[in-house]
């Protein structure tokens, strides 16, 4: 999959030539992971407050909702039978088994938002983060978020206070195996002050949406430009 070009806040985009010709940037794919409970979902809250051109992708998942959480909003919370005929429509962007429970991404509002000219940010595991990579690398720009120590991942998770004990200890087993992915991702970042980490988080995306590679119309621009001199 390729990403529509968007004509999106980055400075590079908004420039024209003389000519006219303008230079277009292409959307991308903004991949947070990390084991549960490091800090996904908080970074990305803030992201999303603070940056007009970046939207969420809300996934679909098996799990049940929980306190506080809001139906399309925060998950689109399916039954299995619902999931499996999306997977077999292809209506599922990359999805995969995480805990005991199916995740995945619409396909649409991902497709729409690039076409609209937003990028697109997702809290997703290193299993569809993979899924992504095969199928769009040039757009994607993958984070991954540590936490600083074992013991405060397990404290995070326990004062989230929103699972079963049965589920934080599920999750805590599994987070060894989640870390041991950070070496596929394009950025690592510990979350010691999630303020600096939401910093280094938007720094990133700031960087990766000059980069020349997805400016479109950069030769036309320039051609536009020595067109202008005389
Ligand atoms: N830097 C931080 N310092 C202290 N607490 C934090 C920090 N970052 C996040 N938290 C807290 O840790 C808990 C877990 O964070 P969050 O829900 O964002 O994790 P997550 O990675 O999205 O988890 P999951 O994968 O299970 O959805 C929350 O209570 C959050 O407020
Ligand atoms: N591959 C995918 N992983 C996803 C998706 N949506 C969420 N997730 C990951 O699942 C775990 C658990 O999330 P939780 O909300 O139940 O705590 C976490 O690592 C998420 O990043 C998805 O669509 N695809």
């Amino acid at each position: 999959m390729t990403a529509a070009p968007t004509d999106t806040a980055a400075p590079a985009s908004e420039a024209a030539a003389g000519s006219g010709t303008r230079i277009r940037r292409r959307g991308l794919m903004l991949v947070l992971s990390s084991p549960s409970g490091a800090g996904k979902t908080t970074i990305s809250r803030a992201l999303l407050e603070r940056d007009d051109n970046l939207a969420m992708s809300v996934s679909v998942t098996t799990r049940p909702a929980r306190p506080g959480e809001v139906d399309g909003r925060d998950y689109h919370f399916i039954g299995v039978e619902t999931y499996k005929r999306m997977v077999e429509r292809s209506e599922l962007l990359e999805h995969a088994r995480v805990f005991d429970n199916f995740y995945g991404t619409p396909r649409g509002p991902v497709m729409d938002s690039l076409t609209a000219g937003h990028d697109v940010l997702f809290d997703i595991d290193w299993q569809g983060t993979q899924q992504l990579a095969a199928n769009a690398r040039d757009d994607l720009v993958s984070v991954f978020i540590l936490p600083p120590t074992v013991e405060e991942l397990e404290r995070r998770l326990r004062g989230r206070a929103q699972d079963p004990e049965e589920v934080v200890r599920k999750r805590m087993a599994k987070a060894a195996d989640e870390m041991s992915h950070w070496p596929e991702y394009d950025y690592v970042i510990v979350n010691t002050d999630v303020e600096s980490s939401i910093r280094s988080v938007a720094a990133i995306l700031h960087a990766e949406r000059l980069k020349r590679a997805r400016q479109v119309g950069l030769a036309e621009f320039v051609n536009g430009m020595r067109g202008a001199e005389g």
